[in-house]
């Protein structure tokens, strides 16, 4: 079965098999992206290992705890795997506890806490505090859509430095960063797993459709 795909650099991709899609699957939202990801025709696995990691076209890395994951990213020798995965380009979108785990600096981190890096952002945990943990707005993301995404933030984090490669691609109404990308990184601090709306996950295939194309020369 071939995927087709629109994408704002790339008017349509088509890819001849599906895409194979990793979610690593410590811990967090795991079943729901694996759902979405499932209902716009990828392939799917979980990515626990190193030989997991090294088959997938893509990687989502779910919402969740960012310092437990941290803690098991490690405890499973998938650090440096990642690490590596990152900086060969592979496309990985982090969502909630995924844009800290792809951030350079967290700011608020437990103890011990370690990110991968590869986006260059600084990022506060749970920047709403505890009063208002979560709650759901309607977002502008024009590289996606020109409609609203309805978005859901639970303990999430906010972007608070961008580096001069980074491109914002969403801001609450008070100007907050909450959507970014760098290069095949994209990274949210929302869960579009969790409402139905599939247009985050579709621009990502699209992403992760065009890191496959052969290089213009
Ligand atoms: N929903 C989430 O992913 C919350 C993130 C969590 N507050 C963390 O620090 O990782």
């Amino acid at each position: 079965m071939s995927m087709t795909f629109r994408h704002p650099t790339a008017s349509l991709i088509v890819v001849g098999k599906p895409l194979r899609i990793g979610v690593l699957a410590f811990q967090g939202d795991v079943r729901e992206h694996i759902v979405v990801l499932e209902r716009l025709g990828a392939e799917v696995i979980k990515v626990r290992r190193p030989e997991e990691l090294g088959s997938v076209d893509g990687l989502v890395i779910p919402g969740g705890e960012s310092s437990v994951m941290d803690k098991l990213v490690r405890l499973f020798g998938l650090y440096e795997p990642l690490k590596a995965a990152i900086a060969a380009g592979l496309p990985v979108f982090g969502t909630c506890a995924g844009l800290i785990m792809l951030s350079r600096t967290v700011l608020d981190a437990m103890d011990d806490q370690k990110t991968l890096g590869g986006l260059d952002v600084d990022v506060r945990r749970n920047a709403f505090g505890t009063q208002v943990d979560s709650f759901e707005t309607n977002l502008s993301i024009p590289e996606i859509t020109s409609g609203k995404i309805s978005a859901t933030f639970i303990r999430a984090p906010i972007v608070e430095r961008v580096g001069p490669d980074v491109k914002v691609l969403a801001r609450l109404e008070d100007g907050r960063i909450v959507a970014v990308e760098q290069g095949n990184l994209l990274g949210i601090s929302f869960h579009p797993e969790v409402n139905g709306d599939t247009r985050v996950h579709e621009y990502f295939l699209g992403r992760v459709a065009t890191s496959l194309q052969p290089q213009e020369s």
